[in-house]
């Protein structure tokens, strides 16, 4: 079985949606599971969070990684961060060098950081040695979308109240994201 790990944060709910959808499209191919996990926040206000927690094990374990985030101040929310700067031994011991991986965001403005955020968000898996995976215009709601979506990976535009739901162009892009890096994930391994 080919494990693709899906990992994020979520404060408000919408990148945890985002999350269940790219774990969907992991799930649609055959042979391929996923593994959605979360870290933990100590932001104000956090709540006790309702996914498992990743571990160093599971990241050891998953063949591909996917790891999303709100944008904040154009970059990955620190709870993100946090768990990641406490991967030194995974860097060290290179077990994360040639697996796939990706990146997703959503965010409250159109033009207010998704891609930075995303971007932003690769260079520690480029550190890792992975092999990082957007999404090509063959999808063609990266081509009609008016809300998020990027060939630097899936976004979805929150709106100002943070309330807005994922439009199926941008349901669209997560599952494909998530059906892609299965795919490559079992290609790699072969
Ligand atoms: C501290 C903080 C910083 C934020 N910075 C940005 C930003 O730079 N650009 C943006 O569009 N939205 C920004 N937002 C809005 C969040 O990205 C948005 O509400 C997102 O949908 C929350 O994701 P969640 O529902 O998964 O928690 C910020 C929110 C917070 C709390």
């Amino acid at each position: 079985m080919t494990k693709v790990l899906v990992l994020y944060y979520s404060k408000r709910g919408n990148t945890q949606k985002m999350a269940r959808l790219m774990a969907r499209g992991v799930g649609s191919v055959e042979g391929c599971e996923a593994m959605l996990r979360t870290v933990e926040s100590d932001l104000p206000g956090a709540e006790k969070p309702t996914e498992a927690l990743v571990t160093e094990q599971d990241m050891k374990d998953a063949d591909a990684l996917i790891i999303g985030s709100p944008s904040y101040f154009g970059n990955m929310a620190s709870p993100l961060k946090k768990f990641i700067d406490t991967t030194g031994n995974l860097w060290f011991s290179g077990d994360m060098e040639g697996k796939p991986a990706g990146v997703f965001c959503t965010a409250s403005s159109l033009h207010g950081g998704q891609e930075t955020t995303l971007i932003n968000m690769m260079i520690p898996l480029l550190h890792f040695g992975m092999v990082i995976v957007g999404l090509p215009y063959s999808e063609k709601s990266l081509l009609y979308t008016q809300s998020g979506g990027s060939p630097y990976g899936a976004t979805h535009w929150a709106d100002f109240e943070s309330n807005r739901s994922l439009d199926q162009n941008e349901k669209q892009l997560c599952l494909a994201q998530g059906k892609r890096i299965a795919q490559m994930a079992q290609q790699l391994k072969e």
